[in-house]
């Protein structure tokens, strides 16, 4: 390794903007991490990786070291200034333990909002025309036969919770089907964000609305937001639509809500346990369930990619960071 270089450390190969990190060799040494375990990571920072200076990471890093939390932030070596995440939910990193080690943790919010908020639409639409268990049938030699009716979305209340970016955009793509978008943020938005959206308390929102849409970030005050409690304040018949984190709902308390009927489908992205998902949630036909892929598009995640790279370019040169989480964004630079 070139010892005038920075050494930045990717915890998961580049495999779409290959030309971006070509690239940022003329900037800096770069390694894709070869440990296997967090122990071997360790282990390594006491070799090979003792001079990093900054950490590029996504979401699939847990598998190899396991959460970012402060027990991994401690044993970095004081050589690393900047930990870019490549993804918009940064909950598998602790923002405190980073801050207290000198550490700016960046993430990739912008990028992900349009391919999330498709994928959220599909599942709205698919979980209230009852989809899911139309496929099995019609494989199973079955056609429509005992297939329950889905519902239209025209005049239907959308309540989305976490009117963020991809909330937002959520809105924006619902109203071609006539939705009545309402939303809950810890603040209302400005006329303009919230673009005609009704603003309404967390309790109006499980209340009235037809369709909830989960868009807020995991994090101590958001898990379990939706639990038993919540659930049996909703309509009957509700359908959840999730693609923000699976733990922001109790698991086992929406397949339950599922089986009595109470809860009427559920489009679901994320689970609170990945790669587990609950048992009963598993057999409920009514779920329509896809594996984590809110941004598995080519394009999306080579837009990831370059974004996540473009705060590590910027962290090894000096100058203003592109994108620091909320927690740290009067660090501009290194
Ligand atoms: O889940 C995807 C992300 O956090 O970007």
């Amino acid at each position: 390794m070139s010892p005038t270089k920075p050494f930045i450390l990717f915890f998961n190969p580049v495999r779409h903007a290959k030309s971006f990190y070509e690239s940022l060799q003329d900037v800096a040494h770069t390694e894709v991490v070869t440990s296997k375990t967090r122990d071997e990571f360790f282990n390594d920072l006491g070799g090979k990786y003792k001079d990093i200076s900054v950490i590029y990471r996504t979401s699939a890093s847990g598998a190899v070291a396991g959460k970012f939390d402060e027990e991994f932030i401690q044993r970095l070596p004081a050589s690393c200034k900047h930990i870019c995440h490549n993804g918009a939910g940064y909950d598998q990193i602790d923002p405190s333990a980073c801050a207290k080690r000198g550490i700016t943790l960046t993430y990739a919010p912008d990028p992900v909002t349009e391919a999330t908020a498709d994928l959220a639409i599909w599942l709205l639409l698919g979980a209230l025309r009852q989809l899911n268990p139309s496929l099995s049938s019609l494989r199973a030699g079955n056609f429509k036969k005992g297939i329950d009716f889905g519902h239209d979305p025209q005049g239907k209340v959308l309540g989305i919770l976490g009117m963020g970016r991809i909330g937002r955009a959520i809105k924006k793509r619902s109203e071609p089907f006539g939705l009545i978008t309402r939303y809950h943020n810890r603040r209302p938005l400005s006329e303009e964000e919230a673009a005609g959206a009704e603003y309404v308390s967390f309790e109006k929102l499980l209340a009235e609305s037809d369709i909830i849409s989960v868009n807020v970030p995991l994090n101590a005050n958001t898990t379990h937001l939706i639990g038993a409690k919540e659930i049996s304040k909703m309509k009957d018949g509700v359908v959840i639509v999730n693609t923000a984190r699976g733990a922001i709902i109790d698991e086992a308390a929406m397949a339950d809500g599922l089986e009595s009927g109470k809860i009427g489908a559920v489009g679901i992205d994320v689970y609170e346990h990945e790669p587990e998902i609950n048992e009963k949630l598993l057999k409920q036909d009514r779920a329509l369930l896809v594996p984590h892929l809110g941004t598995h598009t080519t394009e999306t995640l080579a837009k990831m990619e370059t974004w996540a790279m473009e705060n590590a370019r910027r962290a090894v040169l000096g100058i203003e960071l592109l994108s620091p989480v909320p927690e740290h964004a009067n660090t501009k630079s290194q």
